[in-house]
Formats: C-alpha cells, structure tokens, sequence
C-alpha cells in the first residue's frame, strides 16, 4: 500500500484550522503529522485533538514551523497573512506543498510568496469552494458581455470575528468583473463609502462589507442598469467546504512542478 501525504495545519486553533486538522484526519488519502500555532499560544506542547475537546490524537502542538514542515508533504494554511508569507519561505525549503488560505495578503506577503514558488508548488485562494470558483468565470462572462452602463458592486457577509475588509472572495469576484470589462481593478475599485461621497463614477466596481454573528461568507455580484439588476450570489453555510477544497489542492499539487497556482488549476476551470 503506497504512503499517503503527510499534513501540517498551521493555525491549528483556529476556526478554519481546527475544521482543516479534523478533515484530514478523517481523509483515507492523507494523514496528519503535525499542527503550528504561534508562540506563546496556551495550545503549544498540548495534544492537538485533547486541545479541540475530543480524545488524543498523538500530535503535539508546535510554535516551531521548521521542525513541523522538514517531516510534511504538504501544508494547509488558514492563519494570517505575516504568517503565511514566512510559512512560504519554510515550506519550500521542505518542498512541501503550501496550501494558502489566509486573506488580508499585501503587496510584500505576496512577493515573497511569488519568490518561494520558484522553489516548490503553492496553491493560493481567497475562496476554495468549486461554486465559488465558477462564480468567478460566470462572473467575468457577464461583465464581459454587458457594457459600463451597468454599474457593479460587490457585498459580502461574514462572521463578526472576521478581520480583513473586503475579504479575499470579494476580491477576486472584483478581479474577475474588472478582467470581464478589460480593465485593473486598481483603477476603478471603490473600496469604502461614506459621507459626500459625489456620484458614481461611471466604470468603477464597488465594494460593501458586512459583518455579524456566525456568516460563514455570502457574496453578491450585482449588475445594476437602467430598469434592470441582474444578481450573482454564492452562500457557504460550512466552513467544511473549504477543507475539502483545500484538501483538494494539497493532493492535486503533490505531483506538480514548483509554481504558483490557484484553485481554477486544481479544479479544471482553465
Ligand atoms: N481561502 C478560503 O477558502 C478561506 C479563507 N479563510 C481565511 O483564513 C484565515 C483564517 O481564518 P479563521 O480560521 O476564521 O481565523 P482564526 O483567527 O480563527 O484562525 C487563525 C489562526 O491562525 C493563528 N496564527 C496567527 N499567527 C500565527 C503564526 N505566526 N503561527 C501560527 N499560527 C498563527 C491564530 O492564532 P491567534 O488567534 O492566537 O493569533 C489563529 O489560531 C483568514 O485570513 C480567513 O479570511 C477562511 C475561510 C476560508
Ligand atoms: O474569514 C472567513 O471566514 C472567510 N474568508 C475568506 C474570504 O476572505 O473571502 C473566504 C470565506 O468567505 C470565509
């Protein structure tokens, strides 16, 4: 019987990592060989499956990524975006592959992510679910087909732990309007209304966030025109539906060259 892929979870206490660290356990093609929480985290030297209130699992919560990702085949990481850049580095140092989650990503967490990918595969999204990811072409299809006299804005709901605004999945929705009508969404995002804000300007793309309760993440796409809206919409209502995206990634990538790649190459969407 062949070997199958060891996991790390980074983030182990997390919400995302907590749901990332029982769908590998529970997984017959991959098996869990360790889980990094940050320093100085009250879950570090606990065993990870007491910490998550259930009986022991033999894993030993670590703050120390490079001992953890040296015996890994692959990484799933849902943690925040200082993290998961210095995950990256490590990573490809174990030519692990590095399955990154994590939003909120800035112009320097993505270079030196860019940078590790030149050394081993890294699987990167603001959204791993299939329908979201379809959403994503739909979405450019219909800006594509549909002129600037429709004005488009993104909402999306989230829990109200949630830290970063818009969240990744508005972000690449926005993305892939602003790629539909052939233009950056740099140059025409509106990321945060209020006050005198004058009229919209005619091509821009909107953003809203909401936040409250448990959401797990809802987002509209809305083409607004004269005497018409037309509305996309997707709605996660189990974060288990990212683990097994992210699952997904971590298996399909174990076989790939070094590169950065996004859930539309491990799902087929081109
Ligand atoms: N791409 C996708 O499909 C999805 C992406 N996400 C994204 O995943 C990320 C995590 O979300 P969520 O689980 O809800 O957030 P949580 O805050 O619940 O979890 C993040 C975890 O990462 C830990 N962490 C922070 N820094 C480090 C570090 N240096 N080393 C190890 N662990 C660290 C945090 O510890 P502490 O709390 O002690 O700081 C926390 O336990 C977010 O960016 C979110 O937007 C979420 C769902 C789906
Ligand atoms: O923080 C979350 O919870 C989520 N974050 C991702 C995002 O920023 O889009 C994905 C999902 O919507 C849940």
């Amino acid at each position: 019987m062949t070997e199958t892929p060891g996991i790390v979870v980074t983030g182990a206490s997390g919400r995302m990592g907590q749901m990332l660290a029982r769908t590998v356990m529970e997984s017959e093609r991959a098996h869990l060989v360790g889980a990094v929480e940050r320093e100085g985290h009250d879950w570090i030297g606990r065993d990870l499956g007491e910490a998550m209130g259930g009986t022991a699992c033999g894993i030993t919560v670590t703050d120390d990524p490079l001992e953890a990702f040296a015996k890994a085949q692959g990484i799933l990481d849902f943690s925040a975006p200082e993290a998961s850049a210095e995950f990256a580095g490590i990573a490809a140092q174990a030519r692990a592959v590095h399955v990154i989650g994590t939003t909120g990503l800035g112009p320097d967490h993505l270079d030196r992510i860019a940078a590790a990918a030149r050394h081993a595969v890294i699987v990167q999204a603001g959204n791993m679910s299939l329908g979201l990811n379809l959403l994503t072409k739909v979405t450019q299809m219909v800006a594509a087909a549909l002129d600037d006299e429709y004005d488009i804005e993104i909402v999306e709901a989230h829990h109200n732990r949630k830290v970063d605004a818009p969240s990744g999945t508005a972000l690449m929705l926005g993305e892939a309007a602003a790629a539909g009508r052939g233009v950056q969404l740099d140059d025409v995002a509106d990321r945060g209304r209020d006050g005198m804000t004058g009229p919209r300007r005619r091509g821009d793309i909107g953003f809203a966030a909401l936040r409250g309760g448990d959401i797990v993440g809802e987002h509209d796409v809305i083409f607004a025109g004269a005497g018409e809206r037309l509305m996309l919409r997707h709605v996660a209502s189990d974060r288990g539906l990212f683990a097994r995206g992210a699952l997904k990634a971590v298996l399909w990538g174990q076989d790939k060259k070094p590169g950065a790649y996004d859930m539309h190459d491990v799902l087929g969407l081109g």
